[in-house]
């Protein structure tokens, strides 16, 4: 039986999780983005600052080689790691146990690539939130979704969406699809558009933030750095993919009066993040 739940303000202070005064940046999670390839840069950027500004402790960027000055200037406080390739990631290696892993945005579909992904889907235990061209991989080899850890969040846009579980002919299939796919796979699926839906098996829940203002460039790479952090600060999954999609949303909604529609970018998501936060004290 299908359960619907609307996720707005009383919903989200249900699990929201206060910063301790005590804590510090060793147990505030350490979030890793694995992603990018030449051109696509940008999205890594934008996830890994966006997963510091919610609150992680420390954020690592695994990227190519040509990403590695980019990443450092962009945002000094991720630290940032480098595959051996210039252009894109052929062999995902790092020396750390993070406390979860974004991985996608940015990151093309070179066969190089693919077969990085495959060997790193094959032993990765760590949370993992799935993205991007990550998606498109993933589509292209459906085998591979027996290898997705129970509980991975993939977050699509309709047409990755479209990708990963055919086409549909009515929102109801689509809908419908979508709860078996997470169903069989057990994964929880953020359906990203307007207004997106996270698809947890039976449970559907509806995010009540959000404007046009986000149709831009790279504010999907942004929910991916978001949601990666409040998995790596110890979410369970589907609270994390709640969170991330109402914040994210909020961040839009209160910028808007300043920034009107058309002139909102990717990076005044992570800009309004702080009043967005503030909002829920
Ligand atoms: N600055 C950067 O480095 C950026 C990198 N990006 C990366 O570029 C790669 C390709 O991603 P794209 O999503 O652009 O390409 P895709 O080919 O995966 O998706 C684009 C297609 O999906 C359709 N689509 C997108 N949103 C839709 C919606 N809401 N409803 C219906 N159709 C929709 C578009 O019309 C288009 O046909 C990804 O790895 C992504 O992370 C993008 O995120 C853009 C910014
Ligand atoms: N009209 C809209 N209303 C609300 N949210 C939107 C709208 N258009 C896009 N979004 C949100 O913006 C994000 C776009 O993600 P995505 O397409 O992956 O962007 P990119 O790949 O460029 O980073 C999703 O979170 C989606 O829900
Ligand atoms: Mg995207």
């Amino acid at each position: 039986m299908i359960t619907s739940v609307s996720i707005d303000k009383r919903e989200i202070l249900k699990h929201y999780q206060k910063i301790a005064v005590d804590t510090h940046k060793g147990i505030q999670g350490h979030a890793l983005i694995i992603g990018g390839s030449y051109g696509k840069i940008g999205a890594v950027c934008l996830s890994s600052k966006a997963a510091l500004k919610t609150g992680c402790g420390l954020v690592t960027a695994f990227v190519p080689k040509c990403g590695y000055e980019i990443v450092q200037t962009f945002i000094p406080e991720v630290m940032v790691l480098t595959d051996v390739k210039k252009k894109c990631i052929s062999n995902i290696n790092f020396d750390f146990k993070p406390n979860a892993i974004g991985i996608g945005p940015g990151i093309g579909q070179d066969e190089l690539t693919q077969k990085a992904f495959l060997k790193f889907l094959k032993t990765n235990e760590t949370p993992l939130v799935i993205d991007a061209d990550g998606l498109n991989i993933l589509s292209q080899n459906k085998t591979w979704f027996l290898l997705l850890q129970p509980k991975t969040i993939l977050t699509p846009h309709p047409k990755e969406l479209e990708r990963l579980i055919g086409k549909w002919n009515s929102e109801e299939e689509k809908f419908e699809k979508t709860i078996s796919f997470s169903l069989q796979y057990h994964v929880i699926v953020v359906m990203k558009g307007a207004p997106t839906h996270i698809i947890d098996g039976e449970t559907v829940y509806k995010n009540a933030t959000g404007n046009p203002a986000l149709a831009t460039a790279g504010s999907g790479d942004v929910l991916t750095g978001i949601i990666t952090s409040f998995l790596a600060q110890g979410y369970e999954s589907v609270q994390a993919a709640i969170l991330g999609v109402f914040l994210h949303g909020l961040t839009a909604d209160i910028a808007v009066p300043k920034t009107g529609f058309q002139s909102f970018i990717a990076s005044d998501i992570i800009e309004n993040l702080g009043e967005a936060f503030l909002s829920l004290e």
